[in-house]
C-alpha cells in the first residue's frame, strides 16, 4: 500500500453563504509533486489553508506523517513540517531577508538578536538552493520573482517536508520558472512532498507527477500525469470540453479610434507611439520589466507624462489624471489586482459602482440604486463571477474571480479604448476563454482593446497586431499571422527599433 505523509478526509468547509468544500478528499506522498488543479473558486486555496492552519475545517480529519491532528493551527503546522507559500506573498517589504526568513523563530544570543548568525545561516539555506541574494537585502528592493525564492527558503528553513506553492509562477519570468524548477525537483529528490497549484496547465509536464481535480468544492478525481491528456485533465476541472483555448473573430479593421503619439514619462517609457483601429485587438508583448505596465500607466493618467500626445477619435485630449481618462472613456484592468484593481474591504457591488458613480447618480449626487443593482447583476452574468451574494467583500473571492470584478466594473460602461494589463493571470482554463470571448466582443462593437500579456500562446492566439517592447522601447510591430514566439522573443531582447512596415498599412 502506498504511504502517505498527508491524508485528508471528509473535509468540508463553508463560509457565510458558500459551501467552499464538501466531503473532499485528499492525499500526498513524500517525494512528489501533485498538482491540485480546479477552476477559480473550486476549493484549492481553501483546503491548502485548511492543512497548514490558516482556516480552521468545518468538519473531517486530517492525518500528518500518519498521525491524526485535531487542532491544526499554523504554528502546529509549522512544527510538523508543513510550509505554504501563498498565492499573493506575505513578505514584510522592509525587513532583510533574513528577518523574513527567521521571523517569529529569532536567533537571540545574550537577550539580542543574534543578527550576524541568522544572516550567515540565511545566506547557508539560499546558497544550498542556488539562490544568489544577499541576505541583508530589503526585501521590499526586490523583484517578486526573488521575493518568492525568499519565500521557498524560508519555507525550507523550517525543515519542511510539505511545501504547498498557491500560484508560483504567475509573476514569473520564463527563466525565473526554470530556476524555480530545479528546485522543485532538488526538493523532490530530497522526499519533499511537494502540492503545486497553477492555472499554467502547459507547466504540468515540466514538473508534475501526480494531478488531484476539485470542482466546486468537490473531489473529483486523481490520476498519474504519464497516464492522462490536458485534454481529459481539462474537461474534469470544467465538466465539459472546452473547444477552443484561443476563440477568434475576424472583423474588418474600421476607424482609426486610439493613438498615442510620442510618449514619455519616467526612464521606461520613451517615445511610445501606438495606433489602435476599431475592430482589432492589439497585444503588447515584451519580457517582464520592458516597461509595458508603465506605458499603460502612462496613458491611463497614473503617472505623470513627461511628453507626448494622446488622440481619441481623432481629437487630441488630455488625460493628467484617471479620472480624465475614464471620463474620456479610456480605462484600464492593472496588473496587480489586490493593489491597484480593487477595494478588498468593500463589497462587490460598492467595487463595480464605484468608478461608475458619474454614471449612477442623479443631479444631487443620490446613487440610484435600482440602476446600480442592475449594473452589478449586468457585470456579475456576463462575467460569469461566482459568488455567494453582491455584498460581500471582494477580498473574500476566489483569486480568479476577483480579476473577473477588476475587468467587470469597466465592462458596465460605455469605454471607448479598454486597455487590459495581464488580464488572465491566476485565471483558470474556462474563465480565460470567457476574457477572451470578452475581449472579441468589445473588438466586434468597435471598442479599441489594447492588451498586455506575458504569456506568448495568449498574445499570438489573441491578437491582431502584436507591438513588442524592451526596455521602455517598441522594439518591433507584427501582424499575428506572420508573427512566430522565436520573432517575438528577438523584438522582446532587442535595444534596436525594428518595425515591419507591413503592420500600419
Ligand atoms: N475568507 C473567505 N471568506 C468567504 N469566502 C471565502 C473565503 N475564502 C474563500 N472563500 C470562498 O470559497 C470558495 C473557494 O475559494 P478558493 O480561494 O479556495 O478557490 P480556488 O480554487 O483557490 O480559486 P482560484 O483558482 O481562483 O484561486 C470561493 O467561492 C470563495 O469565494
Amino acid at each position: 500500500m502506498e504511504k502517505y505523509i498527508v491524508e485528508l478526509e471528509h473535509i468540508t468547509k463553508s463560509f457565510p453563504g458558500v459551501l467552499a468544500l464538501n466531503d473532499v478528499a485528499f492525499n500526498l506522498k513524500a517525494g512528489e509533486v501533485l498538482a491540485l488543479l480546479g477552476e477559480n473558486g473550486a476549493g484549492k486555496s481553501t483546503l491548502m489553508k485548511i492543512l497548514s492552519g490558516v482556516y480552521e475545517k468545518d468538519s473531517g480529519s486530517i492525518k500528518i506523517f500518519g498521525k491524526e491532528i485535531d487542532d491544526m493551527n499554523p504554528k502546529k503546522a509549522q512544527e510538523l513540517g508543513v510550509a505554504i507559500i501563498h498565492q499573493e506573498l506575505n513578505m514584510c517589504a522592509h525587513l532583510t531577508v533574513a528577518q523574513n526568513i527567521f521571523l517569529g523563530r529569532e536567533k537571540i544570543h545574550s537577550g539580542v538578536l543574534a543578527a550576524k548568525k541568522m544572516n550567515m545561516e540565511a545566506k547557508k539555506i539560499l546558497d544550498n538552493l542556488n539562490i544568489n541574494i544577499d541576505p541583508e537585502t530589503i526585501v521590499g528592493d526586490l523583484p517578486v520573482s526573488k521575493q518568492q525564492m525568499v519565500e521557498i527558503a524560508k519555507a525550507l528553513s523550517i525543515n519542511a517536508k510539505i511545501l504547498i506553492m498557491d500560484e508560483p509562477t504567475s509573476a514569473l519570468t520564463s527563466k525565473e520558472i526554470n530556476d524555480l524548477f530545479v528546485i522543485i525537483k532538488k526538493l523532490r529528490s530530497e522526499g519533499c512532498g511537494i502540492v503545486y497549484i497553477s492555472h499554467r496547465l502547459e507547466e504540468l509536464e515540466h514538473i508534475v507527477d501526480r494531478v488531484t481535480i476539485l470542482r466546486d468544492g468537490e473531489y473529483i478525481t486523481s490520476m498519474d500525469l504519464q497516464e492522462t491528456t490536458l485534454a481529459k485533465i481539462i474537461s474534469h476541472m470544467v465538466g465539459r470540453e472546452i473547444k477552443e483555448k484561443f476563440p477568434r473573430v475576424d472583423c474588418e479593421r474600421g476607424e482609426k479610434i486610439f493613438e498615442v503619439r510620442n510618449l514619455n514619462a519616467g526612464k521606461m517609457v520613451r517615445d511610445i507611439n501606438i495606433d489602435l483601429y476599431a475592430g482589432e485587438i492589439v497585444g503588447i508583448a515584451g519580457l517582464m520589466g520592458a516597461g509595458r505596465t508603465e506605458t499603460t500607466r502612462a496613458i491611463f493618467g497614473i503617472d505623470p507624462k513627461e511628453s507626448g500626445e494622446i488622440i481619441l477619435d481623432g481629437k487630441s485630449v488630455k488625460v493628467e489624471k484617471p479620472i480624465d481618462a475614464i471620463k474620456l472613456g479610456i480605462v484600464l484592468a492593472p496588473e496587480d489586482r489586490k493593489k491597484d484593481g480593487l477595494c478588498t474591504k468593500l463589497s462587490i457591488r460598492d467595487n463595480i459602482s464605484l468608478p461608475n458613480l458619474d454614471v449612477l447618480c442623479n443631479k444631487l449626487g443620490v446613487v440610484n440604486k435600482k440602476k446600480e443593482k442592475d449594473m452589478t447583476k449586468k457585470a456579475v452574468d456576463d462575467l460569469r463571477i461566482k459568488l455567494p451574494n453582491s455584498e460581500v467583500d471582494a477580498g473574500s473571492l476566489s483569486g480568479g474571480n476577483q480579476q473577473k470584478v477588476v475587468i467587470g466594473k469597466w465592462l458596465v460602461r460605455n469605454s471607448r479604448v479598454v486597455i487590459f494589463d495581464e488580464p488572465t493571470r491566476g485565471i483558470d482554463v474556462a474563465a480565460k476563454v470567457e476574457i477572451y470571448n470578452l475581449m472579441n466582443e468589445l473588438k466586434q462593437q468597435g471598442i479599441g482593446v489594447l492588451f498586455v500579456s506575458s504569456e506568448m500562446p495568449e498574445v499570438l492566439g489573441i491578437s491582431d497586431r502584436i507591438i513588442v517592447m524592451c526596455d521602455g522601447r517598441i522594439t518591433g510591430e507584427l501582424r499575428t499571422e506572420e508573427a512566430t514566439q522565436d520573432e517575438i522573443l528577438q523584438y522582446a531582447t532587442s535595444f534596436e527599433k525594428k518595425v515591419d512596415n507591413g503592420a500600419n498599412a
